[in-house]
């Protein structure tokens, strides 16, 4: 069974997407304001207590089952010389992670995370974007269902997170279709390349776009011409979890590119996210931005795999700890005010 089986399943999805528990935000939230703590001392790590709360449907949330899902495919568009890496390079990377040498075997280890490698059609690249749709509507229909799969209803979050080569350009061109702004504001060096290799991602984007200009403004439809498997994977799992009131915490560019669309037709879709990390790819500041996402994190990372993300679930699992372990002015005998 697919989740995704038909376009307006995913339209449908789309349209109906739950909303935060608002009574154990309440009482989340009141709950801070009695800790002994000057209220909103702690910061962000309120508001991620009174979040958890919120999609969990309790005042006093947990976390201890947390997945992270890395997504992986490959790219037609990379015959134009766009990555500083061979295409062969995402192949590989999956066998790292099996193997269990990649950083994010060791980050989502750190993290106390359960780790899902889901690797989609990599001997069958994507349709080069600047000719055609890179998939075929049941190609995208089950990329989008791969990600739902992952999504069990036992998580009290999801990581998301991709490999492929070539996808911060796929990432800049749904950007630029999703959101406007010239391709150049989203286009950056992705795994290094020089100024002479953005130029070339700018051209090859820019032709991309113009061979889709006349397409209809859906999420379905700029994720199908546009984006990757891993990609539409990333927007089935985003979209998944929210069903499932499963909180998410998105990684860099390529995670929250994948939203992008969906962010253009139904705002609300970042309701149940949480922006991991802000990368080093200079588009990803501008993205959350337009998306309304303020990062956890801001470590200089490029590195993709989930890694961002799954540095910022440490933080969010101690915005717990401190939410149901500090004790309150009236248990502690502490003065609340003057
Ligand atoms: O997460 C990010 O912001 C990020 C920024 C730059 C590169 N990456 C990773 O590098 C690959 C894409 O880079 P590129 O140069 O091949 O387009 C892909 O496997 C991503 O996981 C990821
Ligand atoms: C080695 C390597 C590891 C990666 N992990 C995510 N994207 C990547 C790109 C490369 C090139």
């Amino acid at each position: 069974m697919t989740d995704f089986s038909s376009i307006a399943a995913f339209e449908a999805a789309l349209g109906a997407l739950p909303a935060a528990n608002t009574s154990a935000i309440a009482a989340a939230r009141a709950r801070q304001g009695e800790l002994t703590k000057p209220p909103g001392s702690l910061g962000r790590l309120e508001d991620i207590a009174v979040f958890m709360a919120g999609w969990q449907g309790t005042a006093c949330p947990t976390l201890t089952r947390g997945r992270a899902a890395i997504f992986a495919g490959n790219h037609g568009f990379t015959i134009h010389g766009v990555s500083a890496f061979p295409a062969s390079v995402t192949a590989s990377m999956v066998a790292n992670f099996s193997a269990g040498g990649a950083a994010i075997n060791a980050l989502a280890q750190a993290a106390g995370l359960d780790l899902k490698i889901v690797a989609l059609e990599l001997d069958r690249p994507t349709v080069d974007f600047t000719i055609a749709p890179a998939m075929h509507a049941d190609e995208c229909l089950a990329a989008l269902s791969s990600g739902a799969e992952v999504v069990t209803p036992d998580l009290q979050i999801l990581i998301v997170g991709e490999m492929g080569i070539g996808n911060t350009t796929a990432a800049a061109a749904l950007c630029a279709r999703s959101l406007g702004g010239s391709v150049a504001e989203w286009t950056g060096p992705g795994t290094g390349v020089d100024s002479a290799g953005i130029a070339r991602k700018i051209a090859v984007i820019e032709r991309a776009l113009g061979h889709h200009a006349d397409a209809p403004h859906t999420p379905f439809e700029t994720l199908r011409r546009l984006g990757g498997r891993e990609i539409a994977a990333i927007a089935g799992a985003v979209v998944k979890a929210r069903q499932l009131r499963i909180p998410v915490v998105l990684d860099g560019f390529i995670t929250c590119a994948a939203i992008a669309p969906l962010a253009a037709a139904v705002a609300a879709i970042t309701d149940h996210c949480i922006a991991g990390h802000c990368s080093a790819e200079p588009g990803h500041v501008r993205l959350l931005n337009r998306l309304g996402l303020a990062p956890l994190l801001n470590l200089g990372l490029r590195l993709g795999e989930g890694s961002g993300a799954a540095l910022a679930v440490p933080v969010i699992r101690a915005a717990l700890a401190a939410h149901a372990q500090m004790a309150t002015f009236a248990e502690a005998g502490v003065a609340g005010s003057l």
